[in-house]
């Protein structure tokens, strides 16, 4: 006989527990489990949603049954919902084909590979130098740290796909779109959809959610569009220029569509992560001086009278390295991963998932479980010191990326640029809070969103350091 779906609260008919959700589903769906255990199931209008809660249960989803629950439940806001557009998606793509393994291993080779990687660094370094010198310009104003990062993320990750800078640092003044494009996609993809409750209601897109996205997203595709067909016509501007990885998918026989689809997706899921990943760990380290100090003397003893501070000093500031595993433990940038699907009736923990079910792992309940961490509620990177813990997929009690065949593909990346911004922050600049605020007042209250954000985003005000 076949075992029953797993428990889960009462749901209502039509409705099912779309109105308990509130607008922090994280802390909700955490309650939950602490009712019904680390594998339960819930309705979101007619959609039926599994979450795994522990860490026994995201070894389940992601590794033993990893081949039939790493499908992706493509939510209404994405593009890359209509068929045509899915097909050629890496991170939205409806399940785990030839075409998904091939992009993989582009994106594997050409962009985050340590060979890859190593030549990435400058770029990362020129980025970084151009960010301090607009702080510089910034000082004693008040700097929106998300924004900053946002900007030199953005642009290094263009200017390694496409050898251009698209976003301007200047928020203010912004000559580029690129800026508020991003910024409102996010924050629609980041409303609720009545179509993902209803998906028989999507074709009336009640909220006309999915025709203002869709606009965005052309203009995204259209400005993409137009630096591919630049390249094409051989108007390379510098002779000088290094391939980079439009020059490999142009030459490889990619077409527009394919290239547009691609860039996009990577633009997108590499800027927000770590932006709002970078903005966390200053937030934690303004609001923990003492980890602040060490990180600091890390720094000073590491990085000696070399004034710049570069990629090769990284992997020996180790403690800078806890502090960013720390924050994602605490501020997961995806609390339940991207949705997963099944493609396939499976069994999981003694449950029956149903084809096309929607599979979530709080990962963010994962983090702050007593069950796995000592005081969970504590910014103490120390536990990461000396621990063989890490985020590469294989604690699953520890997951920020994934695991499994749908692991972040960034991983190399972010953890390379991540650390080198937020050392730059603090190795340039003294930062204090605005209106003389104490570091104990910083509001640390997350936003539910396509990301888990700040709520106030983190206002501070730089002071160049004189060395
Ligand atoms: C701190 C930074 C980052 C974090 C925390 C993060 C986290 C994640 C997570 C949780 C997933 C979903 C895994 C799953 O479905 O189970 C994911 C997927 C993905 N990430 Fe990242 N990511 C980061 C940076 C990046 C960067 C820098 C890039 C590329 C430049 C990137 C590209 C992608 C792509 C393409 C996918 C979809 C993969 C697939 O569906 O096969 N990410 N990331």
């Amino acid at each position: 006989s076949t075992p029953p779906i797993p428990p889960g609260p009462f749901s209502w008919p039509i409705l099912g527990n779309i109105l308990q959700l509130g607008n922090r589903p994280h802390v909700v769906l955490t309650q939950f489990a602490q009712i019904y255990g680390p594998l339960f199931s819930l309705r979101l209008g007619t959609q039926l949603v599994v979450v795994g809660s522990s860490q026994a249960a995201a070894m389940e989803i992601l590794k033993t049954h990893d081949r039939i629950l790493s499908g992706r439940y493509v939510p209404h806001m994405a593009p890359t919902k209509s068929p045509e557009l899915n097909k050629l998606s890496l991170g939205w793509i409806a399940e785990c084909n030839d075409r998904w393994k091939y992009l993989r291993t582009i994106c594997k080779t050409k962009l985050f590979s340590s060979k890859a990687l190593e030549s990435q660094a400058c770029k990362r370094e020129e980025k970084v130098m151009d960010m301090v010198g607009f702080i510089k310009k910034m000082e004693r104003k008040k700097v929106k740290i998300r924004d900053v990062a946002m900007a030199t993320v953005f642009n290094t990750l263009s200017r390694i796909l496409v050898s251009r800078d698209l976003m301007s640092l200047d928020q203010e003044n912004a000559d580029g779109e690129m800026n508020s494009l991003l910024e409102r996609i996010l924050e629609l993809a980041s409303t609720p959809n009545i179509s993902d409750f209803y998906p028989i209601l999507a074709i009336f897109d009640l909220q006309g959610l999915q025709k203002k996205i869709m606009g965005l997203h052309e203009r995204y595709f259209s400005i993409c569009e137009a630096i591919v067909e630049e390249r094409r016509q051989g108007k390379r501007g510098d002779a000088s220029r290094k391939r980079d990885f439009l020059d490999t998918l142009i030459d490889n026989g990619s077409r527009n569509d394919q290239i547009n689809v691609l860039l996009v997706e990577l633009l997108s899921a590499g800027t927000d992560t770590s932006s709002t990943t970078i903005e966390w760990t200053m937030a934690e380290l303004i609001k923990n001086p003492k980890c602040m100090k060490k990180v600091l003397e890390e720094i000073a003893m590491k990085v000696t009278q070399d004034i710049v501070l570069k990629e090769s000093h990284i992997p020996q500031l180790t403690y800078l390295q806890a502090c960013v595993k720390e924050t994602l433990r605490l501020h997961p940038t995806g609390p339940f991963l991207l949705p997963h699907r099944a493609i396939d009736t499976c069994q999981v923990m003694n449950h029956t998932i149903p084809k096309n079910t929607q599979v979530l792992v709080n990962i963010w309940a994962i983090g702050r479980d007593p069950k796995y961490w000592e005081d969970p509620l504590v910014f103490k990177p120390e536990r990461f010191i000396n621990s063989n813990l890490d985020f590469k997929g294989n604690d699953f009690e520890f997951i920020p990326f994934g695991s499994g065949r749908r692991i972040c593909p960034g991983l190399p990346m972010a953890i390379k640029q991540v650390p080198l911004i937020v050392a730059s922050l603090i190795h340039f600049f003294d930062w204090s809070l605005p209106d003389g605020k104490d570091t104990t007042d910083l509001d640390m209250t997350e936003k539910y969103g396509l990301t888990l954000r700040m709520q106030q985003p983190l206002l501070l005000i730089p002071k160049v350091k004189r060395v």
